[in-house]
This record gives structure tokens, C-alpha cells and sequence, in this order.
């Protein structure tokens, strides 16, 4: 009995060993593959991430510029015992996300799962298949020739607010005027809820936003933060549950309230039913929710937050970066604005989809502008399966930071990539150029599913702004600090001043 006991504690050892060295072995590989990758020099716990130790807001985002020039195209770094390869290259964009594989989430997206939840951004296999089914539709073309009312009365109270600065010659931050109108956007278009955000003072939900994401980046660089039973104890713990608070709680009352006025303000057809193609997003989730069962009520408040969050935040940078490169550059401004002339003729209507396609010099314009400042300037992918990148393979499980900033600052595709030029995108120069050189609203499987709305959006408000004043920047590209804290954003604003047209 003995003997048999030894004989399985012996077997079961054995196995064990078996299993560990075999671990061991192939981290081993997996580290060495790694480290043929360059990089800056790593140390046992922390890997890379010395790097940020001690450095500001900003700071951390000349660390990986800094990187970038060092190690043009690819460079890896370790996030304690983690390793992360960061592509800049077209070519190998494309091997990661070209294709239906490599879907889910890197690790650092972690951190953003306990305000985003399972929502679209974050969540991965088949449920983020069922709910991007659910979900396309409420971007569908006709659905967002409706939005093109908000996207006019909402602008029209931002150029109300903004006049107050008219003619001062005081320089102000336009960001957090953008920041409101986009929150009023996004709320009204796809929750059907008008949260007046322009019309009230501080926004507790936009700073809890601010300072959930900047949480969240320190977090991921410090990898002694990690782990939640620490994390919790810590007064940037606290500050986290404390935003996590406010902004569910935004998004609980947003869901409330539509839940609450729905039935009264659905559109009706003439048969008294109501008309589906009027739905906003939310509308439809509560109606996947109410009619089959589809979505339970906590995976509609995570993609409240979910488009809440990506809705407002990426819009407003887009905004307010292209604004910041016209005030800066007054002959292309005058450029886009002989445009709208033409197209508007100096009258004050609302803006509609068909000028959409007239906005011709405009559009170059804001995708110029989010090729030198892309609203999110760096997405993550965990890879599902070996890939070849040139001279390194790079083994399945491993992390990819794809940094969109850089790669849209190759100079094989955008010669003397710092300057402002919008006629990079001409149909000619876009057609010759790389398909993944150029990509902020990402591409593939997991690409933006609200670029279409992003890209109205924008030139509505964009263009509203234009038709009423002119705007000139305060400071000049190199004074103006970045921060990437999920969405890049410029530290201390866009200082501007305006004139009236
Ligand atoms: C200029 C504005 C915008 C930019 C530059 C932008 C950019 C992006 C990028 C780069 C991704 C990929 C993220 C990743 O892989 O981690 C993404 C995904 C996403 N975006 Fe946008 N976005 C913008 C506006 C919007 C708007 C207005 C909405 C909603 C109304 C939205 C909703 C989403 C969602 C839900 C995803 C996740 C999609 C999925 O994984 O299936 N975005 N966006």
C-alpha cells in the first residue's frame, strides 16, 4: 500500500517536473525571441518600466517618442515580467490586425475593464462577436442622417458659448468647450438623453473621466500596482473607486432617464408605430434587452460607458486638434473657409449630410490632422498565434502595442512627416500609399465601429465653428505638451483666440 502510494507521489512528481520544464523551456525560447527585439536595457521585476519612474504627465509621453526614434519600425519593452512589442511599421500592422485573428485585448486593457466593463472596446470571443452584431446596425447610414439635427443645435449653443470670447484678443482653452458640446452629441444622438452639459458649469462625469484615465495609464506602468488587493489599499486605489462611482452613476441616470421618457419620444409613423429607423443606440439595446432577452442590464450599462466614453473623448481631441493646426496655419484656414462659402453661400442653416460631401478640402484637412495628433494614439492585441516580422518571430500570447503616432510618422509614406499638409490626402497620394500606414480609427475585425458618426461629427462642428469666427492658436506645436492617457490630449488645452466672421 505503501509502495503504491510512493510509486503515484513519484509519478505525479515526475509529471510535475515534466510540466514545469517545459514551461520553463519554452518561456525561455519566448524570452530569447523577445529579447533579439531591440529595446532599452531591462532589470529583473520592473523589465522597462524604470522608464517612467519619476516622470510627469507629459514626460511619459516624450519617453515612448524617444523610444520610437531609437528604435525605429520595432522595439520591445517589458512590463515587469510581461513582454510588449511595439510595431510602427505599415507592414507589420497589417500581419497583426489584417486579418480575422489576433481579436482580443492586450493586458493593459485590464485596467480600463472595471469602468468599460464588457463593453465593445474590451471584451473579446462571443461576446463581443454577438454585441458588435447587435450593436452595427445603430451606425447604419440612414440611422446617422439623423443625427445631423444635434450635431446643428448642439453647435449652434457651443458658438454661443464660444462668442462670449469674441474679440476679447484674450486667449482661452477651447478644449472643454469642445468636451461639453461632444458630451451633449453623444448623449442626445445615440442615448435619446439631453444632459445640458454646455449649459451647466463643471461636468463631473468629463473630470472623472480625465482622472480615470490617467489612473489607469500610471497603473499600467507600474507593475507593483497590479495586483487589485494592493491596488485598493493605495490612495490612487481609492481616488480609482471613487471615479468608478461617478461615472457608473452617470451612465446609471443617463439609462434611467431614456428608460423613463423612451416610449413618449419615439418617433411614430402614420399607423401610430414607431418608427425603427429613428432608434437611438440605446433604444436598441434596451429593446435587445426588453423584447429578447439578448442583453442583460448590466451589459447595457457597459456599453453606456462604453460610447459614452469613446463617443465624446475621441471627437473632442479630433476637434480640437484640427482647430488648434488651422489657427496655427490662417491660409489653409482661409482655404476651408472659401469652401464653406461656397457651400453655405453666408447664410446660418443648419448643417445637413449632403454638404457632407462638398466638405471636400475640410475632410483632408481633419484627417491631416489626425495623422500629426491621432485621438488614440496607441491600441493594444494579444496575438493568437506566432507571426513573423521580418527577422523576429514573435510568439502567440505575446502583447502588441500598435503606436499608431509614430506609424503615421513614416517618411517612406508622409514625407517630412511633421508638416501640416492636408493635400497628403488627395485621392492620387492616398492611392499609393501603404493600405495600414495611415489608421486612427484602427482597421480589420476590431476597427472603429462609430467612425462614420466621428467623422460627421466632426466636420459639422469643425465646420460651424469656421462659418462663424476666426480662429487663431496662442501657442505654437512644439509648446503644446501631450499626454496619452487613453486619448491624446493636449496638457493645459488649446489656448485660442476668435474673431467674428
Ligand atoms: C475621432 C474620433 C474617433 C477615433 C479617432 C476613434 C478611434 C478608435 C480606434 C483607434 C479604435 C480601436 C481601439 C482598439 O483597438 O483598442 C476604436 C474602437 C472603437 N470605437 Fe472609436 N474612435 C472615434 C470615435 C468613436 C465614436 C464617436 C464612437 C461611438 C459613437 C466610437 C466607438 C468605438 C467603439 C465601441 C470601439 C470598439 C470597437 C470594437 O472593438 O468592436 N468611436 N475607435
Amino acid at each position: 500500500m505503501v509502495a503504491d502510494t510512493s510509486i503515484l507521489v513519484l509519478a505525479f512528481a515526475l509529471f510535475l517536473c515534466l510540466i514545469l520544464s517545459r514551461w520553463y523551456n519554452e518561456r525561455k525560447n519566448n524570452i530569447n525571441q523577445i529579447n533579439r527585439i531591440p529595446g532599452v536595457k531591462t532589470y529583473p521585476l520592473v523589465g522597462t518600466t524604470y522608464m517612467f519612474f519619476g516622470k510627469s504627465r507629459n514626460e511619459t509621453f516624450d519617453v515612448l517618442l524617444k523610444e520610437a526614434i531609437r528604435f525605429p519600425y520595432i522595439s520591445r519593452l517589458w512590463i515587469g515580467p510581461f513582454p510588449q512589442v511595439c510595431i510602427r511599421k505599415a507592414e507589420y500592422v497589417e500581419k497583426v490586425i489584417g486579418s480575422t485573428k489576433n481579436l482580443e485585448k492586450s493586458f493593459g486593457y485590464k485596467f480600463i475593464r472595471y469602468w468599460l466593463g464588457e463593453g465593445l472596446l474590451i471584451s473579446g470571443g462571443n461576446k463581443w462577436q454577438k454585441h458588435r452584431k447587435i450593436i452595427t446596425p445603430t451606425f447604419h447610414f440612414s440611422i446617422l442622417e439623423t443625427f445631423f439635427d444635434v450635431f446643428s443645435d448642439k453647435s449652434k449653443i457651443l458658438i454661443e458659448r464660444l462668442d462670449e470670447h469674441c474679440g476679447t484678443g484674450e486667449p482661452f482653452d477651447i478644449y472643454s468647450y469642445i468636451t461639453k458640446a461632444a458630451m451633449d452629441i453623444i448623449c442626445e444622438a445615440a442615448m435619446g438623453v439631453s444632459v445640458r452639459a454646455q449649459e451647466k458649469g463643471t461636468n463631473t462625469y468629463v473630470d472623472a473621466v480625465y482622472q480615470v484615465s490617467q489612473l489607469i495609464m500610471n497603473r499600467v506602468v507600474r507593475p507593483w500596482l497590479h495586483p487589485n488587493f494592493i491596488y485598493k489599499h493605495t490612495k490612487a486605489g481609492k481616488e480609482f473607486h471613487e471615479c468608478l462611482q461617478t461615472l457608473h452613476g452617470y451612465s446609471a441616470d443617463v439609462i434611467q432617464l431614456r428608460k423613463m421618457t423612451r416610449k413618449e419620444k419615439l418617433p411614430l409613423n402614420g399607423n401610430g408605430e414607431v418608427k425603427k429607423n429613428r432608434l437611438a443606440f440605446l433604444d436598441l439595446l434596451l429593446e435587445a434587452n426588453e423584447n429578447e432577452n439578448l442583453l442583460t442590464d448590466k451589459e447595457i450599462r457597459e456599453e453606456v460607458d462604453t460610447f459614452m466614453f469613446e463617443g465624446h473623448d475621441t471627437t473632442t481631441a479630433g476637434i480640437t486638434w484640427t482647430i488648434f493646426l488651422l489657427g496655427l496655419h490662417p491660409e489653409i484656414q482661409d482655404k476651408v473657409y472659401n469652401e464653406l462659402d461656397s457651400i453655405f453661400h453666408g447664410s446660418d442653416r443648419k448643417v445637413t449630410l449632403s454638404d457632407m460631401s462638398e466638405m471636400k478640402y475640410l475632410e483632408r484637412v481633419i484627417k491631416e490632422a489626425m495623422r500629426l495628433y491621432p485621438p488614440v494614439p496607441i491600441i493594444g492585441r494579444r496575438l493568437s498565434e506566432n507571426i513573423q516580422l521580418d527577422e523576429y518571430c514573435i510568439p502567440e500570447g505575446c502583447m502588441i502595442k500598435i503606436d499608431l503616432y509614430n506609424l503615421h510618422r513614416d517618411p517612406r509614406f508622409f514625407a517630412d512627416p511633421e508638416t501640416f499638409d492636408p493635400d497628403r490626402f488627395l485621392p492620387d497620394s492616398m492611392h499609393s500609399r501603404h493600405p495600414f500606414a495611415y489608421l486612427p480609427f484602427s482597421a480589420g475585425p476590431r476597427n472603429c465601429i462609430g467612425q462614420k458618426f466621428a467623422a460627421y461629427e466632426q466636420k459639422a462642428v469643425v465646420s460651424t465653428i469656421l462659418r462663424h469666427f476666426t480662429v487663431r492658436a496662442v501657442d505654437k506645436r512644439h509648446d503644446v505638451k501631450m499626454i496619452n492617457e487613453l486619448v491624446l490630449r493636449p496638457i493645459g488645452g488649446i489656448n485660442v483666440t476668435l474673431h467674428r466672421r
